[in-house]
């Protein structure tokens, strides 16, 4: 469907718990608790049946994040019936890697299109500094037996207050052999990400364009997603860049979220939307649902203002609002 801004709206993020088994520094930090209760948050059923309506509604692709999804009971199933909603086309997961090597094959068994994986370092001890968690192999392992399992493949990563900034080029040196995106995030100051200080990608750039002769920009490929990419010759993976601090996206903004409490948010960066959940422990029709659903696809902002002070900024950590 349309928004009030002429922007389609076709992708849905479901963000399926809190919680998270890792503690990445600029994502959680002591102030934000876990361990949300199983009845606060929206259950299988529940899902479904706001995705089915979302799907009424044009939303053809379904990213599955958290917290950490993986830690979330019976995730495979959630797929499953995800996959199996009519009008959803492609069914994504964004996850730390930490849990996924043993999951892989029921993931794609159950229709999973492909997978994101965060990763900020190559380094062991590094990785362990970064999420507090010495989890390093776990994930490699999980981003090799994606590959081979057939799955498209994208590497999320994040370069935070210096601390990685050296391994920008070894991130590089992943897309020589194997066929994966990499793309680096700009950090944006939502909940723990206020006390650190992202790298800007247009330094990132530069630093890559002085290691490598034969960098090109390529062409948007997804037709509205944040990342620009380029390509080194004679690499197999690309390269991109999400830049919502250096280089806005909303103009091209496709999707709407929706929280574990069940909340669909209008956009990242505010906290306007509607509490569904509260619709549906009051058994409200669904010709009722698709209303709101759609009221609020329709009313959604025109963009994001992270570097100017607004009204209804969003209060919430990133593991609450899925990145
Ligand atoms: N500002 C802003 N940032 C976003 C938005 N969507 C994703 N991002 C950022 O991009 C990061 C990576 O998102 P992913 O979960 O990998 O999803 P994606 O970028 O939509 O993935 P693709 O569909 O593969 O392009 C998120 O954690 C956010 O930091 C958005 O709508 N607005
Ligand atoms: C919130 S996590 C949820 C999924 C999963 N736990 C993971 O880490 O991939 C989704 C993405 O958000 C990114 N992220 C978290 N905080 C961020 C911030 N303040 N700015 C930009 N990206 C952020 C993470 O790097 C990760 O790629
Ligand atoms: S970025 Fe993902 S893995 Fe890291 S703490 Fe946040 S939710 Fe967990
Ligand atoms: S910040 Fe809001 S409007 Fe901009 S791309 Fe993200 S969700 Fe869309």
């Amino acid at each position: 469907m349309i928004d009030k801004f002429g922007r389609e709206i076709d992708y849905l993020r479901i963000s399926v718990t809190e919680n998270c088994n890792l503690k990445c520094i600029y994502c959680i930090d002591d102030n934000n608790i876990l361990n949300t209760c199983n009845k606060d948050i929206l259950n299988d059923d529940e899902i479904i049946k706001i995705a089915t309506q979302c799907a009424l509604l044009g939303i053809k692709k379904i990213r599955i994040t958290g917290g950490e999804p993986l830690v979330r009971k019976n995730i495979e199933n959630l797929i499953y019936r995800l996959s199996n909603i009519e009008g959803i086309e492609e069914i994504y997961i964004t996850t730390n890697g930490v849990l996924l090597h043993d999951k892989l094959e029921a993931f794609k068994k159950n229709g999973l299109t492909g997978v994101n994986i965060s990763l900020h370092s190559l380094r062991k001890d590094r990785f362990k500094e970064l999420t507090k968690f010495d989890k390093l192999d776990e994930v490699l392992s999980a981003i090799d037996k994606a590959l081979k399992l057939g799955l498209k493949v994208k590497i999320n990563t994040v370069i935070v207050d210096d601390i990685n900034k050296d391994e920008i080029i070894d991130f590089i040196n992943l897309t020589k052999n194997k066929n994966l995106d990499l793309r680096f995030i700009e950090l944006m100051p939502i909940g723990a990400a206020k006390k650190h200080k992202g790298t800007n990608n247009k330094e990132i750039l530069n630093i890559i364009k002085s290691n490598f002769k034969n960098v090109k920009e390529e062409n948007k490929i997804e037709k509205s997603g944040p990342a620009n990419y380029i390509k080194i010759e004679g690499y197999r993976g690309k390269v991109g860049f999400i830049s919502p601090i250096s280089s806005c996206f909303c103009e091209d903004c496709n999707r709407i979220r929706l929280t574990s409490s069940g909340f669909l948010k209008k956009c990242l960066h505010y906290n306007y939307g509607v509490d569904l959940k509260k619709h549906l422990d009051n058994e409200i029709f669904d010709k009722d649902l698709n209303a709101l659903i759609y009221e609020n696809i329709y009313d959604k902002p025109e963009k994001h203002l992270f570097l100017e002070s607004c009204d209804n900024k969003e209060n919430k950590y990133m593991n609450q609002i899925g990145g």
